[in-house]
């Protein structure tokens, strides 16, 4: 009987988000499982933006079921910061046009948090990232508003999608604004003991 899987490490993809699962593709990983935990992402009355990612990627690994030996989970969360205040997901459209004006024109901060967790304990980062919008158009965002690519995304735009075109100038990690920075994701995966094929 074939059993060489019986040794490899299983990872465990707590994330419904699509874009996760496409920039681990990138690294050349494949999750075994994706079950997304649920948890309340409310933020705590003058949390800050950082806090806040960090304590939604921690309590998202610590919702997951105990891993088994040789199985490593991974969670992140994504938020978008202008000064104190954090723009997560918009409700609706008048939530993400209010979003789009109060980006327009000005320097905001993406904040990622990773968290990987093995059976004996988690490991968290925050990776932060400086994003800076152009002013935008009535045009401009009309025409976004109606192609409903803000919906499902932390401050409502995509940079990898119509949104790029927002955006002129960035510090930090592309992948990470995306909802997944690579390098520290790998370095992540493996101290927590994760290894996969074509690993750098
Ligand atoms: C700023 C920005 C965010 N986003 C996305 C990344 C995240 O998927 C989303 C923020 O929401 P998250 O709560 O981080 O993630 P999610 O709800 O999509 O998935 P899960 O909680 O199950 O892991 O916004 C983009 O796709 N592009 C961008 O430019």
């Amino acid at each position: 009987m074939d059993d060489s899987s019986g040794d490899r490490p299983r990872l465990v993809l707590a994330s419904a988000s699509p874009r996760r699962r496409e920039l681990l593709a990138q690294l050349g990983i494949t999750p075994d499982a994706i079950t997304p935990p649920e948890i309340d992402e409310t933020p705590r009355r003058a949390e800050r933006p950082r806090d806040y990612v960090a304590r939604i990627a921690r309590q998202k690994a610590e919702a997951m079921p105990a891993p088994a030996p040789r199985e490593v989970v991974l969670c992140a969360d994504t938020t978008v910061a202008l000064g104190r205040r954090i723009l997560g997901k918009p409700a609706d459209v008048a939530e993400a046009a209010e979003f789009l004006w109060a980006l327009s024109g000005r320097r905001h901060r993406v904040h990622t948090a990773v968290a990987v967790r093995n059976s004996a304990r988690i490991w968290l980062r925050v990776v932060d990232s400086i994003v800076r919008f152009k002013p935008l158009s009535n045009a401009e965002v009309n025409a976004y508003l109606a192609s409903g690519e803000w919906q499902g995304k932390a401050g409502g735009y995509a940079i990898q999608g119509r949104g790029g075109a927002f955006v002129p100038w960035i510090s930090g990690s592309f992948p990470a604004i995306v909802g997944l920075p690579l390098a520290e994701t790998a370095a992540l995966l493996r101290t927590a003991g994760y290894e996969w094929e074509g690993q750098a």
